[in-house]
């Protein structure tokens, strides 16, 4: 099959198009799923940056955690899914912890019935490929903080009917904030959201480490002693989960939000990588069709 592979830990240039990569045996607690669009993620290129060498799959890779495809084989322990079955998940049930080796940059991939639902009826599979990991994520993080109606959240509206929202972002993003639901959105690059008035019941920090975090150190990020209790965690992928939010991108509570750019064809994953690397995309970088 073709696919997107790498032998060495690198920046894109690594990346190698192949046509005769094997297409992946299914266990019997997997499908096979025929690959329509695959999303692109930052834990994508952190790990073909080696960044997770100690806990990762041997080389060669395929990447790609977002998958949305059609059924087209199942194991035979297989009870949720049938031979054409419209499928979207996070292809790996822990992120950083031997994540497959034949990833969903690929025409096939294999998958654990268990890491995927039914793609909604009413989002393509571009919409549907950009959700998983990002929506699993967010929502984990929120049911670990024992997240509630009424409460507020500097990220949780339309799910859990959170009270306020508010939001961070740099300059040039600020007016996507307002247009995605928060009520307040906060330039990072000018204000440190630690020092407003205003307080949260929760702050969901996805960045810690990444362009934001760093920022808000340089600029003398408060003593983290003085933080309250927190904690980190690595989204655990899960179809149910998934499955559990369908009504709500189905009635259009929660929506797909697919960058401009997107999609990027196949043979331009090297471009679409390059592209998610300069941290200024505004939606999800998705390939298709695959
Ligand atoms: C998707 C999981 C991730 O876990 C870490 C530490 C990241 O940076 C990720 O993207």
């Amino acid at each position: 099959m073709k696919a997107w592979v790498y032998g060495d830990y690198g920046d894109v240039d690594v990346l190698r198009f192949d046509e005769s990569v094997p297409v992946p045996e299914v266990a019997e607690d997997q499908v096979l799923v025929k690959v329509v669009a695959a999303a692109l993620n930052p834990v994508d290129f952190k790990r073909r940056q080696g960044k997770f060498k100690a806990t990762d799959s041997p080389l060669p890779t395929v990447p790609g955690y977002d998958v949305a495809g059609i059924v087209v084989k199942v194991g035979s322990q297989v009870k949720s899914f049938k031979e054409g079955d419209e499928v979207y998940g996070d292809i790996n049930e822990k992120a950083l912890e031997n994540p497959k080796q034949s990833g969903s940059l690929a025409e096939y991939t294999a998958v654990e019935e268990k890491l995927l639902a039914l793609k909604p009826k009413n989002i393509d599979f571009v919409q549907a490929a950009g959700f998983p990991l990002a929506l699993e994520t967010a929502y984990e993080g929120l049911e670990k903080a024992g997240f509630s109606s009424g409460k507020s959240v500097l990220l949780a509206k339309n799910v859990y009917g959170s009270s306020r929202v508010a939001a961070t972002s740099s300059t040039g993003k600020l007016e996507l904030l307002k247009s995605l639901g928060a009520d307040l959105a906060i330039d990072y690059t000018k204000e440190n959201f630690e020092e407003l008035p205003e307080k949260f019941d929760v702050v969901y920090d996805t960045v810690e480490g990444g362009e934001g975090g760093e920022r808000r150190r340089q600029r003398g990020m408060p003593d983290r002693r003085r933080r309250p209790p927190g904690f980190r965690f690595v989204v655990t992928s899960n179809g149910e989960a998934l499955a559990k939010l369908n009504p709500y991108i189905e009635d259009g509570k929660v929506k797909p939000l697919v960058d401009p750019r997107s999609p990027f064809p196949f043979s331009q994953v090297v471009e679409a990588f390059t592209y998610l690397e300069t941290g200024r995309a505004t939606g999800k970088v998705v390939i298709h069709p695959i």
